[in-house]
């Protein structure tokens, strides 16, 4: 892992503010984990409190509307949840690619929305187990990254994060192999590049996603082109996610 690695906890719907001691302990543990990025993404009400209680770590959104604002009643606008303390946003993951019909061009137009604002972006990606299986997968996540992936922007590499998660590794416990992941990782790298030209696109990190736990993260972060995860299940306690993140901070002094 060249890049700085980063970790980042989806905490998915869950959480209320009893939850707020892991974030504490997360941020306190980053603190002294600091060549490793932490963040955390969690609903959106929990959104300002883990800001106030996070020194170190960065706080993001799951989702945000492609609107600005207006009559979208149950929407919540990229300004608002940078308002709220958010630095940077999910788009696209497979839960609402899936669960709520997003388009590809629904979330490019989100992430127009999001960078307007001025947050980061983590774009999802990933394949159905029958795409895997038909041996389509790695043309099906460039097609879909292709769709979804903002037009050349200021701060490319700072700002844009790719996460690739297999839908059918998500909260499954299996995992593709090392070399799918370096391969699929390799195509989405190529792609960036000849998006965003060698060095931007050189520089934005490619996040790992799909049953990251304590006892596997140092084999998948160890793949080739892997920057990061994106974490679900095991982002809940903060003695599972630092787990996580220690791998990766070991990876680095390997
Ligand atoms: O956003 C996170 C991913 O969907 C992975 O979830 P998981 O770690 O529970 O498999």
């Amino acid at each position: 892992m060249a890049l700085r690695p980063f970790i980042v906890g989806n905490w998915k719907m869950n959480g209320t503010r009893a939850m707020l001691a892991e974030a504490r302990a997360i941020d306190r543990s980053a603190q002294r984990l600091m060549k490793v990025e932490v963040a955390l993404a969690p609903p959106y009400t929990l959104i300002h409190a883990v800001h106030k209680e996070a020194e170190q770590i960065g706080v993001g959104a799951q989702d945000c509307s492609a609107e600005s604002d207006g009559a979208f009643t149950g929407d919540v606008s990229a300004a608002m949840i940078a308002d709220a303390g958010a630095k940077f946003v999910i788009l696209g993951h497979s839960e609402r690619r899936q669960g709520h019909g997003e388009s590809d061009a629904l979330v490019r137009a989100k992430a127009d929305a999001a960078l307007e604002a001025g947050l980061k972006l983590i774009v999802c990606c990933g394949e159905t187990e029958a795409t895997r299986d038909a041996s389509g997968a790695e043309a099906f996540v460039v097609r879909q990254l292709e769709g979804s992936l903002p037009e050349p922007f200021e701060g490319v590499g700072e700002r844009l994060s790719v996460a690739y998660e297999p839908i059918w590794a998500i909260g499954t416990g299996r995992t593709p192999t090392v070399d799918d992941i370096a391969a699929m990782h390799r195509a989405i790298r190529a792609l960036l590049v000849e998006r965003y030209g060698e060095e931007e696109g050189g520089a934005v990190r490619i996040l790992y996603g799909g049953s990251v736990k304590p006892d596997n993260a140092r084999e998948l972060l160890g793949a080739d082109e892997v920057g990061g995860a994106l974490v679900g299940g095991a982002s809940l306690t903060a003695e599972s996610f630092l787990g996580i993140v220690m791998a990766a901070a070991d990876l680095q002094d390997a």
